[in-house]
């Protein structure tokens, strides 16, 4: 189930190859390494990696550039069953993106047993249009021998079966160690529908800027506090703007943002004895954020409490879900 034929030169010794272009998006259990991959895929940082859970809250896209392709990713939250209202809307969300794209990959990690969280998300596969094609991805190759890689590929293998999904391929790949990551590459191609470019060259996200920002500044602050506050931050980029006045080749991006928590008694964890961790938290943000837009950065942080936010519609709306 391949069009690799297509890209084969033809009798007239031209390339025949139709350019293609399309959407691909990574499901998987939380953590199975989907940001990671969509990372090496694109070749830069795009979307927000963790070590927990339910990073990801945005649909980042990544484009992967090609002379035959453009592979267009998106990353999606984790599909998890949900407790709360904001649960539900990401599964939403989760499901939304499977409908739109023309390939999906099933992230299964190679080093943990194929457990109720993937057969739930394998199950939702099952159930999508059978012209979709599904591919399933080994990930984390580095961590395991290759025996206990060859017992998951076939467990994978059988996976599709019971369940029903019938996997165009099944890949084994290492992000970290960017081993078959091309391959993977070359695997989702031909999967994609002959299309000009959607996107210009040099695009790696649409995503827009704010929330990329934003998605930084709680990645950073979440580090180290993630047990005390597991889903309960959220960060809203209020305003961006030039510094105004400033020399041509000595530009400030004035950033305005806050960090919403749930309730009074996490300000002290988050802001830490005499402010030093919200400190710590705007430093090493505001580099992530200066790699980002490649320009200096002032960075200016807020601490509010959003009451229970997570099951509130109005917040939620606010805080852009
Ligand atoms: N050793 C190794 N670790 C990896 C690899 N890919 C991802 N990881 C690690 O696995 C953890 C989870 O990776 P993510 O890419 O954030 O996983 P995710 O599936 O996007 O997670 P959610 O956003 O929670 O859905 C991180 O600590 C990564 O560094 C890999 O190829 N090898």
């Amino acid at each position: 189930m391949n069009a690799m034929s297509d890209s084969s030169p033809s009798r007239t010794g031209q390339l025949a190859t139709p350019h293609r272009a399309g959407f691909a998006c990574f499901v998987g259990r939380p953590n199975a390494g989907k940001s990671t991959l969509t990372n090496a895929l694109v070749g830069t940082k795009v979307a927000i990696t963790s070590n927990r859970p339910q990073t990801t809250r945005h649909t980042v896209r990544g484009v992967v550039h090609r002379p035959d392709a453009q592979l267009v990713l998106v990353d999606t939250p984790g599909l998890h069953k949900p407790r709360t209202l904001l649960g539900e809307r990401l599964n939403d969300v989760v499901r939304t993106t499977w409908a739109e794209v023309d390939v999906v990959g099933l992230c299964i990690p190679a080093d943990q047993r194929i457990g109720p969280g993937d057969r739930f998300i394998a199950k939702e596969l099952a159930g999508l249009r059978k012209r979709t094609p599904k591919i399933a991805v080994v990930t984390k190759t580095d961590l395991v021998d290759q025996s206990a890689l060859a017992e998951q590929l076939i467990a994978v293998d059988r996976l599709g079966k019971e369940l029903g999904v019938d996997w165009a391929e099944i890949v084994p790949v290492s992000a970290t160690a960017g081993r078959q990551v091309e391959l993977l590459a070359d695997l989702l191609v031909p999967l994609l529908p002959e299309s000009p470019p959607l996107y210009p060259d040099g695009d790696l996200t649409d995503e827009p800027e704010q929330v990329m920002v934003a998605e930084l500044i709680r990645e950073a602050a979440l580090e180290g506090v993630r047990d005390e506050l597991p889903h309960s931050i959220a960060v809203v980029v209020e305003e961006m703007l030039p510094r105004e006045g400033r020399p041509a080749d000595k530009p400030l991006l004035d950033i305005h943002a806050n960090v919403y928590i749930e309730r009074p008694s996490q300000k002290g964890i988050v802001i830490g004895p005499k402010g030093a961790r919200l400190k710590d938290v705007g430093v090493r943000s505001r580099q992530q954020i200066e790699a980002l837009l490649g320009t200096p950065v002032y960075l200016d942080l807020h601490v509010k409490v959003a009451k229970d936010w997570q099951r509130d519609p109005r917040q939620l709306r606010k805080l852009g879900f």
